[in-house]
């Protein structure tokens, strides 16, 4: 691979404005059989998304995805969800007895809409297996497979069935996989999504290392349809982590989902814990994220998203902050 860079090495190029308010460029994306809002999801994480922000999302018209750190729990969520007439969107992971619980799913008639495979290596013959299987037991959901970082990988993942791939091997904020491992696309997220998205003949999710707004519209320019968000959903009022206060300062707690504390042994450990500023209500950075979205395509010359994907770019390096802060 040559040339690499990240978000913050780019800047995209305006094009002639065709509207005459921001108010007129729709953010809204398709993924499987729904549309949502926003071509932005929280990370299935435990200290990112629980029940009740599931519901919120969806019953907004959102898109989320539920984790599966509490695998007992995912029976019943689907129910509650389908009661309530919202969308199902579940992850799974690869062991033993994740087989049974999606045989399960089918013989309950409990099909979710959405199921992600989550492991930390998606480029393995396990996530292969388990695509199959998911298609096999529940043939009209949409899974999601991941994580993977190159383009052999997604090739290989859709192949074995796969709707959509996420892509992101370490550029989380709370991953340490890059240090303890050596590998990753932690510092070129950026590229390795075009790399991808060069393979792609389905959707890819950019999964990790968006660390401003206007990341979303350069992932979406580089070949995303949608893109996974920890750290920048992780400080809401709403948000699981626990909440505490230093100097006066109120702060949530984010960890990884291969940290300790996810884990509760020190064994394969690839993530960790830190703090972030509480930031006040999920629904006012979803607010904020749609209109930055919509000042985006504006700047790309068109009104909805399609015109992000086709503008030009530059890249400068380490250049774009110039020692700025957003405040
Ligand atoms: N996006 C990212 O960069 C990363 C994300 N994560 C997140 O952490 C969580 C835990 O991930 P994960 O450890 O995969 O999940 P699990 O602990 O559920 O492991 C899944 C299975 O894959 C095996 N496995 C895990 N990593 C490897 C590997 N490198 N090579 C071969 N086999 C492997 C595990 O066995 P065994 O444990 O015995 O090896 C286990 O059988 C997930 O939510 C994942 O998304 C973690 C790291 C990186
Ligand atoms: N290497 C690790 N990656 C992890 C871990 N837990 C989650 N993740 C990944 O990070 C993104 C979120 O990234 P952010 O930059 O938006 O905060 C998440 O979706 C996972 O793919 C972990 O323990 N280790």
């Amino acid at each position: 691979m040559e040339n690499v860079f990240d978000y913050e090495d780019i800047q995209l190029i305006p094009a002639k404005c065709v509207v005459n308010s921001r108010s007129e460029c729709d953010t809204s994306v398709t993924l499987g059989k729904h549309s949502f809002k926003l071509p932005v999801v929280p990370a299935n994480m435990q200290t990112i998304i629980d029940e009740t922000i599931a519901i919120t999302l969806a019953e907004k018209g959102y898109f989320y995805v539920m984790h599966r750190f509490e695998p007992e729990k995912r029976i019943a969520f689907i129910h509650d969800m389908k009661s309530r007439g919202l969308i199902t969107s579940i992850s799974v992971g690869v062991k033993e007895e994740e087989y049974g619980f999606v045989k399960q799913l089918s013989e309950e008639n409990a099909m979710p809409d959405y199921i992600t495979i989550d492991i930390a290596h998606g480029h393995s013959n396990a996530v292969i297996e388990m695509i199959q299987h998911i298609k096999q037991q529940l043939p009209e959901t949409f899974v999601i497979a991941g994580n993977v970082g190159t383009p052999e990988a997604v090739r290989e993942l859709e192949h074995a069935g796969a709707d959509a791939t996420k892509v992101g091997i370490g550029p989380g904020k709370v991953c340490i996989t890059k240090i303890k491992t050596g590998f990753g696309t932690g510092g070129w997220q950026l590229a390795a999504l075009r790399w991808c998205a060069k393979a792609a003949t389905k959707p890819i999710i950019a999964d990790g290392g968006i660390r401003t707004h206007g990341d979303v519209a350069k992932s979406i320019r580089f070949g995303a349809t949608f893109v996974m968000i920890g750290s920048l959903f992780a400080g809401h009022e709403e948000s699981p982590g626990e909440t505490t206060e230093k100097d006066g300062k109120l702060y949530k707690e984010y960890f990884g989902s291969a940290s300790e504390f996810q884990k509760g042994e020190k064994k394969n450990v690839e993530g960790k814990k830190m703090f972030v500023e509480h930031k006040g209500y999920l629904q006012d950075t979803l607010n904020e994220m749609e209109q930055d979205l919509q000042s985006a395509i504006s700047y790309a010359g068109g009104s909805n998203l399609e015109a992000i994907r086709h503008v030009d770019y530059v890249v400068v390096k380490n250049s774009i902050f110039n020692g700025d802060k957003i405040y």
